[in-house]
């Protein structure tokens, strides 16, 4: 097991306290990246880092039965061409992996945002299939992995990294995973909120530690503080939509927009059945989907 705690840096330090992290060369923070080819800009792009040359390769995919999406992120300049996978599902680990080799990849990393009730994490999975990568999770999930992260924790990959913040709410241990910034970069940044945030909507919050107080907190405090121009990408989507923003969600989510008293009412009243998979999923994700498979 390993943990991520010697990159831990406290959230919302200046930019300039990133600077007194003692860091390999490779690990220290972007520096202003502009976007070089946006041919479908919801789904894949890539971007330039105009400093160091690095670039960002970014693809969302879709299982249809959870309607869930998997984020591949890859630093595509570096040699190693590192990269990662957020979210992968069971079902569909085989194309993620068939995409990750086309592409020259080397995946490093295969993260869940939090313990899914809904469908069986690909994440243990991908470890016997693609030797090397490893399997991430929050520390609060209370469940196995090669790696546990905590808020402020960076997760590297290449030049690139993705900041952790915690969002409890939808589960207790739910955590969103944002781009990493400079003041002056000229593209948004890209926040995956799991369930936390869904576009206009929100993580159901009627089982596995849910609190629909704490989501309120979650969503108000660590993702609605970040600029509003910054890319929400969920875990989920069930109305058709595949990218909405900080600031489109402050304005025109049905649930978030309410107060607090709303809101809760409105999580009270939801009547949602539980997810047909769940007592099979929550068991399985608590060991990444498949943590050890020779035990
Ligand atoms: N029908 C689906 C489950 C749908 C569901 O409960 N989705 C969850 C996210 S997966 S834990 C949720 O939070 N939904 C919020 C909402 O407002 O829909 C199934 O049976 O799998
Ligand atoms: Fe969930």
């Amino acid at each position: 097991m390993q943990s991520l705690r010697f990159l831990r840096i406290p959230l919302f330090s200046p930019p300039n306290a990133l600077f007194f992290v003692s860091q390999p060369p490779h690990l220290l923070p972007v520096k202003s990246i502009s976007r070089i080819s946006t041919k479908n800009f919801s789904s894949q792009m890539e971007l330039s880092l105009s400093s160091s040359s690095s670039k960002l390769l970014f693809r969302q995919l879709f299982e249809k039965d959870s309607s869930t999406y998997t984020y591949l992120l890859a630093d595509v300049s570096h040699p190693d061409k590192p990269a990662l996978l957020i979210d992968p599902v069971d079902k569909t680990v085989d194309r993620d992996l068939n995409l990750v080799r086309e592409l020259g990849l080397k995946l490093v990393y295969a993260m869940n945002t939090h313990v899914h009730a809904d469908h069986v994490t690909g994440t243990g999975l991908i470890k016997s299939k693609f030797p090397g990568a490893k399997s991430v999770i929050s520390r609060a999930s209370g469940s196995k992995a090669d790696v546990f992260i905590e808020p402020g924790d960076r997760i590297p990959f290449g030049d690139l990294f993705l900041e952790v913040r915690a969002t409890p709410g939808h589960t207790s241990g739910c955590v969103t995973y944002v781009t990493g910034d400079e003041p002056d970069q000229p593209h948004p940044r890209m926040a995956f909120t799991g369930d936390a945030l869904l576009i206009r909507g929100c993580g159901r919050t009627d089982f596995q530690g849910g609190s629909s107080k704490q989501l309120y907190e979650s969503v108000h405090s660590q993702i609605f503080t970040l600029p509003k121009d910054t890319l929400i990408y969920p875990a989920h989507d069930y109305k058709g939509f595949n990218v909405s923003t900080v600031g489109e969600e402050i304005v025109y989510n049905p649930r978030l927009t309410k107060d607090l008293e709303e809101f809760k009412k409105i999580m009270e009243n939801l009547n949602l059945p539980y997810p047909k998979m769940m007592d099979i999923a929550v068991p399985a994700n608590l060991v990444c989907g498949l943590q050890d498979p020779t035990s």
